[in-house]
């Protein structure tokens, strides 16, 4: 990312003080600039000197400035993120709130984040929307400076790497969500990306201690998703979202690849969210945690500022805050059954009595059952 000058040099007035000088003092444009907020590194009426600074005042700055640890550089930032799935017309799905509700949070290069979270709290929905899968306002998240979801090349060059789920899909006429089992070897899947570095996917090799003559319709549940994290990591990623890959491998497996994962991060300055419910081993691993419930961020924390990291008490922090999610969502639910069944709004939305067809996926027509007594079917 661009430094601007008056980080790397603080005593010189920088792009920032040459474009505020630049603009224009009175009209409507002045009172644009006033209402902003100076950028980091831009000049200060003191900076300016003249009528509204003194020297003294800009020694002080300069001082001030010379005195701060270099600002760390952001790898990805969200502001007031938010993201609900979509209904069949393209709106928000009514009567839901958003999945992902108004988060902030800004990662430094080379950190490592556990994304911590009871079951449907938003957790692979924030992965997918930071991992340019779901389309959010631009301004609204930033990784490596670009709004994923618009900024392509951050995908398909592999700067920004998502391994989630399971190599599997529907199948029409074979059923649902059938892992990917053609006869191919594992060696023919990994060396099918062109342009990777022989070194590293070696080194992938020997870390995942994958046997490149399996072959993929002969392999257990744990080999196949060795073999699907080593073609998530074989290009040099500089942000990687993962989502509970580790959960079929054995605690061998699970330890080497999070220390390859730290390593990354220590040596090149990757950045990785990992999103998991396995957390025993991991105490030293994170730089930083978030824990998320209810589409909200609830904490979002140096590792060094939780004190049960520190002792190694990952698992019982983890148990607090999903024992206290609980309680509170028991509480809620029993206060919304004491005030009795939410009122009809009388909304076209309440009135109608249909199911949406979503359309066909392999082998099923996919529909949304309208809340109804009496649906019906249109098909
Ligand atoms: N495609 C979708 N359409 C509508 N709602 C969805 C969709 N996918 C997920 N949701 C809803 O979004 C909420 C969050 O789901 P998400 O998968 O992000 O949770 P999670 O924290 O990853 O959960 P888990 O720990 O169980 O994997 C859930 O209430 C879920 O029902």
């Amino acid at each position: 990312m661009p430094v601007p000058l008056s980080v790397t040099n603080p005593k010189a007035k920088g792009l920032a003080a040459q474009v505020a000088a630049e603009l224009p003092t009175e009209g409507p444009f002045a009172r644009l600039q006033a209402e902003q907020q100076p950028a980091v590194g831009a000049a200060t009426p003191a900076d300016r000197g003249g009528a509204d600074g003194s020297t003294a005042q800009q020694q002080q700055h300069v001082q001030q400035q010379e005195q701060q640890p270099p600002a760390e550089e952001v790898a990805l930032e969200t502001c007031n993120l938010s993201f609900s799935y979509p209904d069949i017309d393209g709106r928000p799905l009514p009567d839901r709130p958003p999945v992902v509700q108004d988060m902030s949070i800004a990662l430094p290069k080379g950190a490592t984040c556990l994304l911590i979270g009871p079951n449907g709290a938003g957790k692979t929905t924030l992965l997918k929307v930071l991992g340019g899968k779901h389309m959010v306002p631009e301004a609204s998240v930033r990784v490596l400076g670009q709004p994923p979801f618009h900024a392509t090349g951050l995908t398909s060059s592999g700067a920004l790497s998502y391994v989630g789920g399971n190599w599997e899909r529907d199948i029409a006429f074979a059923g649902y969500s059938i892992p990917l089992a053609g006869d191919i070897p594992a060696s023919q899947m990994l060396n099918s990306l062109p342009g990777i570095d022989p070194a590293r996917r070696d080194r992938l090799i020997e870390v995942l201690d994958i046997d490149p003559t399996w072959r993929m319709h002969l392999v257990s549940d744990g080999q196949r998703r060795r073999v699907q994290i080593a073609m998530g990591l074989l290009k040099p990623f500089q942000v990687l979202l993962l989502d509970e890959i580790t959960v079929d491998l054995d605690v061998l497996g699970r330890a080497d690849l999070m220390a390859f994962l730290k390593e990354e991060c220590q040596q090149r300055g990757a950045t990785i969210i990992y999103a998991t419910h396995i957390f025993d081993g991991l105490e030293s691993w994170p730089s930083h945690v978030m824990y998320v419930a209810g589409g909200r961020l609830q904490v979002f924390e140096r590792a060094e500022n939780v004190p049960e990291l520190q002792q190694g008490r990952l698992l019982s922090l983890v148990e607090r805050w999903l024992r206290e999610e609980q309680r509170q969502r028991q509480a809620a639910a029993d206060k919304q059954r004491a005030l009795g069944p939410a009122p009809s709004s009388g909304s076209l939305q309440d009135m109608h009595l249909a199911s949406w067809n979503n359309g066909w996926v392999g082998g099923r027509l996919a529909s949304s059952l309208k809340h109804s007594a009496n649906a019906v079917m249109r098909m």
